[in-house]
């Protein structure tokens, strides 16, 4: 019979495990509700130097996946407006190529397009990325930005947990992928990561399909999927980052878009008027898209055109690299690409 005294989940285990996930909770809100909401935005606005979003981005190529609306949107909105070479990736054919047309429109830049492309499969990403490092064009920015925040435990095609299959699968395989093309855009080539303020009260967890717990809760899963994607940043930065290559993680303040409404309903209807537009959500991606990879950090994590913490004070979310190292193991062989950071 196993013992429950010594086993890791023992009665003063969970007990500290509750404490620690009620202090996270309730301290997060409180932070955010100070920093993340639409006000915070305009108080952190007055410092930003409007020159530096004035840049000329003809003949640079970006991909924002998930783009068809939100956040996406209005980052690859915005890129086109400034003359850049803009490919929206989106699962939906119909939904995407509204959104090319509309951007088309808006900005006049002909030189957008669709890719059609389900980020939970690995076989649709591949393809992609095929298909892009064939035409042997550089990538100078790739935005990863679909995002997935699924209440229910559901599989993607491949088997794997939905969040995890978009949020850390589909990004560890399309900027692996796209690595020769971002490394021919070399020193501008970068890739962005939309995460999440949500990973402050996540730490790294092993159990990156949450396989392991009684009950699944898809918001703590979510969080984990964005701290996974703080850690992958700063193993890209290490392994690619001598290549010229700048990996940075952002977070875009609380957002009203369809994510949160549909998916944390209750969280949605406390925050409704407080919240920022897409376009301020999608100001920080864009900055990072037009400053020289020179005058950024690379590996880190931003907020309203700043470096940012990655850790709050009393979370206990550090980690060592060797956890990451071994977590990228575990993420490159769910998604089938070991071979290629170990040919790096
Ligand atoms: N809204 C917020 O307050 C907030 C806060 C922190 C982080 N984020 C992050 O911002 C990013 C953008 O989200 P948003 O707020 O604009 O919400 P949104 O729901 O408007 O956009 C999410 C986008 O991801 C796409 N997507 C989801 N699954 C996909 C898949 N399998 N393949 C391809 N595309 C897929 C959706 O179609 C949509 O275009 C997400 O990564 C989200 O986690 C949002």
């Amino acid at each position: 019979m196993r013992s429950r005294v010594g086993s890791s989940k023992s009665w003063p285990g969970w007990s500290l495990l509750f404490v620690m996930k009620a202090y996270r909770g309730i301290t997060f809100f409180t932070y955010g509700y100070l920093n993340f909401t639409r006000s915070a935005f305009l108080k952190h606005a007055k410092g930003f130097q409007e020159k530096e979003m004035e840049v000329d981005m003809t003949g640079r190529r970006c991909v924002v996946t998930g783009s068809n609306q939100g956040i996406g949107f209005a980052s690859a909105e915005a890129l086109a407006a400034r003359g850049a070479t803009v490919y929206l990736l989106c699962r939906n054919k119909e939904r995407g190529e509204k959104a090319v047309e509309n951007i088309r429109t808006k900005t006049g830049n002909p030189n957008v397009s669709l890719e059609v492309c389900d980020m939970s499969s690995l076989q649709q990403v591949k393809e992609f990325a095929t298909r892009y490092t064939s035409s042997e064009q550089p990538l100078h920015v790739l935005v990863n930005n679909a995002g997935a925040a699924e209440n229910d435990r559901i599989l993607s095609v491949d088997g794997l947990e939905k969040n995890f299959a978009v949020n850390v699968a589909g990004v560890y395989a399309i900027t692996e992928l796209l690595m020769p093309a971002l490394e021919r855009a070399s020193p501008d080539g970068r890739v962005i990561t939309v995460s999440s303020g949500g990973m402050y009260a996540a730490p790294l967890t092993e159990d990156l399909q949450y396989e392991h717990e009684k009950k699944f809760d898809g918001m703590l899963a979510y969080a984990n999927n964005k701290r996974v994607q703080v850690a992958l940043a700063e193993h890209w930065t290490e392994v690619y980052g001598p290549k010229g290559v700048g990996f940075y993680t952002m977070h875009p303040g609380w957002v009203d878009t369809e994510i949160i409404k549909r998916n944390m309903p209750s969280f949605y209807s406390t925050v409704q008027t407080s919240l920022r537009s897409s376009d301020q959500g999608a100001d920080t991606i864009v900055w990072l898209a037009l400053q020289p990879n020179s005058s950024l950090q690379n590996g880190a994590f931003y907020f309203d055109r700043a470096v940012a913490p990655k850790h709050l004070q009393g979370f206990r979310t550090e980690y060592t690299n060797e956890k990451v190292s071994a977590l990228v193991s575990k993420i490159g062989s769910l998604c089938g690409l070991n071979h290629i950071s170990k040919s790096q």
